[in-house]
């Protein structure tokens, strides 16, 4: 459904690489995350899917249609919310649905089925101004608004950004009910907790694809055995451990520190708890700890 292959693209007159090289295929109906920091350049990739911008060199192709020349056919197929709110402030809730709907030559009527059980949350607030929406409503809106025309594709750059942790798993939710209606759907987020809701995901970072795969085949393919710490002083427990110098990485993740090991022939958990004991610290606890996907993001950012 949406093929991108060697899609690259610099601003400044090229001094800066904002896509370096992204290939990759979204299969119809899949739920596809693009997974990345701050300037990743996920944005810039929605950009060139919708039309809105080229780019400087490669190939996307959307249900068989290339981006360059299939313009307008393509943006009557796809759904496009962008990362900052993009609605208009001063009309209300439903007059925004409407302006929208007549945009892309249809009624809210006619495509109510489309967004009912996204609507029927809005409906108490519809003849509300969209800028006085709270966050959650906002991003409801937003997306009522992008499938009002039925697109057969969603483009979602980083919906759940500044929204609270109950509005975010209602969005994920709403986004499992498009999918099983059979919306193709690509959706960028920083969070990589969400990355686990997604079928198919691409790790990305400064413009390049670190991986692609499932969530539960990225975190399997982990290369390392990893480990959780913690000690009384968990500050200084980063830096002492730092120096260690059979230590490949250490990084705080909540109230432990994830631990992996150069050489794990040459470490054993008693024999780390009594140096760290030599060192001071108490209240140790060493386990074992099974990666999560900001584990494989962390290793494969060090490669
Ligand atoms: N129009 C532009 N002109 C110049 N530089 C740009 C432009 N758009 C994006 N960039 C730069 O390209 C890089 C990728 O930005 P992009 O917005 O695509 O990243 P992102 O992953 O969406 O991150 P964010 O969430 O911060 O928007 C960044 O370094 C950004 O500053």
């Amino acid at each position: 459904m949406i093929s991108l292959v060697n899609i690259s693209k610099t601003f400044n007159r090229g001094a800066l690489k904002a896509l370096s090289g992204i290939s990759l295929e979204a299969k119809s109906g899949e739920l596809f995350g693009l997974i990345g920091p701050d300037g990743a350049g996920k944005t810039t990739l929605f950009r060139i899917l919708t039309t809105l911008m080229l780019p400087d060199s490669g190939d996307a192709l959307i249900n068989g249609l290339d981006i360059k020349k299939d313009v307008t056919t393509i943006r009557s197929k796809l759904g496009y919310m962008p990362g900052r709110f993009s609605l208009y402030q001063d009309l209300t809730v439903d007059e925004n649905l409407k302006f929208f709907a007549t945009l892309f030559g249809t009624t809210v009527r006619e495509n109510y089925a489309q967004i009912r059980d996204i609507y029927i949350q809005l409906e108490p607030f519809k003849n509300r101004r969209a800028g006085k929406l709270s966050g959650g409503m906002k991003q409801k809106l937003a997306l009522c608004c992008a499938l009002i025309h039925r697109p057969d594709i969603l483009l979602l750059d980083e919906p759940t950004t500044g929204v609270d942790a109950i509005s975010r798993k209602e969005f994920w939710e709403m986004l499992a009910r498009l999918k099983a209606d059979g919306i193709t759907i690509m959706v960028s987020t920083p969070y990589m907790d969400e990355a686990n809701l997604c079928d198919t995901i691409a790790l990305i970072d400064q413009g390049r694809i670190l991986s692609i795969d499932t969530p539960g085949n990225i975190v399997r393919n982990y290369p390392r055995p990893l480990y959780a710490f913690k000690a009384k002083n968990l500050y200084r427990l980063q830096q002492d451990l730092r120096l260690h110098e059979n230590i490949h990485s250490c990084f705080a993740f909540g109230e432990y520190l994830h631990v992996s090991f150069r050489d794990e022939s040459a470490v054993s958990l008693p024999v780390m708890a009594k140096w760290l004991e030599e060192n001071g610290h108490q209240e140790i606890i060493l386990k074992n700890q099974t990666p999560v996907i900001e584990d494989c993001f962390i290793d494969l950012l060090k490669h």
